[in-house]
């Protein structure tokens, strides 16, 4: 059976326990063991990481950019084999695993480019005599802390950048998809990146996660919102840099004069596929009076046809929620959603496939409030609630009223509405006529209020996490 190890100081080193890989599609499949760091061996791959980093910042721009191509050439030629992997230990269907593999592949490769442009200002001082210089220097050693729904494609737009800029990593993926980290990590290390300057410690995050915390110059977080706050709250409470990319309770808003066949796919697609397990899904479908039965019905008729199934079977459409801890708080909101009195238009239910699974299908409520905790609190599985309001206004302000602020997206023919929507969406992404999830990889990500925290993600703002500002004065 394949153990996936640790990667400290440039050694594959076996943990303090081995913990089993389970596939979420067939859980007689065992695709793996992890092998868990301790606290001390997280604290040695801090120790390396740190030890690694002078001579790693001081190397040629020109030799990490190498580097970060050999990654992405070599995540490209292997993006089947390793979305396969993907697949079988999180469940999302083959082909999006593959597509999540290609998109780390095109993320290494945006940041082989941006390392070559890391630029410097030069003002003149307004003291005679004197130039002053802005430059930007690596922040030293980053903590990374990834989820399992992206892990792949989330441990890349940190791990690249960070790199990039000159910085050395730990990484904690998440315990449920060790395989994909250490598939990557086997990538990197053989790409030519110096001994411990990239290290991989698996692990719980109350014993991994909490150790990586003490050493670290930055931690970069995505996950859920109770996770986020702690860490954020150790993190200032050691005044060093984070930044955390927590969840969403993205709004959905289809107004009367919206495309009915374009409004169904966004909800659908949005909501559902992937197994609604993105931090960008839209679970509230806020949607005006003119058009709701309409487009309650499409939606009610278009899940029906939903193929769910095995990740990696031919035809699958969504695959299985990610384990079983996931599948119970599932089940619990759809039971909270039914005795805060919202109607289940359709009913999500445990299904029996091929091999045993965590299968379940979608679930659509009804006359539901935004004040209902379906409404308010983040899921993270297949179940979206229709709000009905009367107009736009009301929409707008349902929309806004959550404590959330990552993604936030409109059905409507209008310009005055869409444009209107764009500029007073309290959320760090609009989408117009698209599903509010799904994302390019060389722009920024990030939200607003409690989805976030600290800097934006990815793209050429990047920059702004990884590296910190020296401002010379330079008498001439
Ligand atoms: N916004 C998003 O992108 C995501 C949101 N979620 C939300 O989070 C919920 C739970 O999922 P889960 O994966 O458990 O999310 P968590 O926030 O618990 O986990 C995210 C990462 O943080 C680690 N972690 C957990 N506790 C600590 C800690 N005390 N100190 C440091 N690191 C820690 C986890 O380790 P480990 O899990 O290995 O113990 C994992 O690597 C989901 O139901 C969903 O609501 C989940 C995934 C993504
Ligand atoms: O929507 C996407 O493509 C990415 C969303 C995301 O980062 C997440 O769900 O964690």
């Amino acid at each position: 059976m394949k153990q996936f190890k640790n990667l400290i100081a440039g050694e594959w080193v076996t943990g303090a326990s081995e913990v089993e890989n389970i596939n979420p599609s067939d859980t007689n499949d065992i695709v793996g063991t992890a092998s868990h760091a301790s606290a001390a061996q997280v604290a040695e791959a801090i120790a390396a990481a740190r030890q690694a980093l002078p001579k790693w910042n001081a190397g040629t721009v020109q030799l990490r950019s190498d580097i970060l191509s050999t990654i992405s050439n070599e995540l490209f030629a292997r993006k089947e084999e390793l979305g396969e992997l993907l697949a079988r230990e999180e469940g999302k269907t083959r082909a999006e695993a593959i597509g999540e593999v290609g998109r780390a592949a095109n993320i290494f490769r945006f940041f082989a480019s941006e390392v070559v442009r890391i630029r410097g200002e030069k003002l003149a001082s307004v003291r005679p005599g004197i130039d002053v210089e802005i430059t930007r220097d690596p922040v030293g050693v980053i903590g990374i802390i990834t989820p399992w729904n992206f892990p792949i494609a989330i441990p890349a737009w940190k791990i690249a950048p960070a790199l990039a800029f000159g910085n050395s990593v730990v990484f904690k993926p998440s315990e449920l998809t060790p395989g994909s980290a250490w598939a990557l990590a086997d990538i990197i290390a053989r790409a030519g990146v110096p001994a411990g300057v990239f290290n991989l410690v698996h692990g719980s995050g109350p014993v991994v996660g909490d150790a990586l915390l003490n050493g670290v110059d930055a931690v970069t977080f995505t996950g859920s919102v109770k996770t986020g706050n702690q860490i954020v709250r150790r993190a200032t409470e050691r005044l060093i840099r984070v930044q955390a990319e927590m969840g969403g309770k993205n709004p959905l808003l289809v107004l009367d004069d919206a495309d009915l066949e374009t409004a169904v796919s966004c909800a659908v697609d949005g909501s559902f596929f992937q197994t609604g397990q993105r931090c960008t899904a839209s679970s509230r479908l806020i949607v005006t009076a003119g058009i709701h039965d309409r487009f309650v019905d499409a939606v009610a008729a278009r899940l029906d046809k939903i193929v769910i199934d095995h990740a990696l079977k031919a035809g699958t459409q969504v695959g299985p929620v990610v384990d079983k801890r996931q599948l119970e708080q599932n089940l619990r909101y759809i039971d909270i959603g039914i005795n805060e009195g919202a109607q289940v238009r359709v009913k999500g239910e445990l299904l029996k496939r091929e091999t045993p699974g965590h299968y379940l299908s979608p679930t659509l409520f009804t006359g539901s409030s935004n004040q209902m905790r379906i409404n308010r609190e983040e899921v993270f599985g297949p179940v979206a609630a229709v709000i009905r309001v009367k107009d736009y206004e009301e929409a707008l302000s349902v929309a806004n009223d959550t404590s959330f602020g990552l993604s936030a997206g409109i059905c409507t023919t209008s310009q005055k509405y869409a444009r209107h929507f764009q500029t007073h969406a309290e959320a760090g992404l609009t989408m117009l006529n698209l599903a509010t999830a799904g994302l390019d990889y060389h722009v920024p990500f990030g939200g607003r209020k409690g989805s976030s925290y600290g800097p934006r993600e990815q793209g050429t703002y990047a920059i702004d996490f990884y590296t910190i500002l020296k401002t010379s004065y330079l008498s001439v």
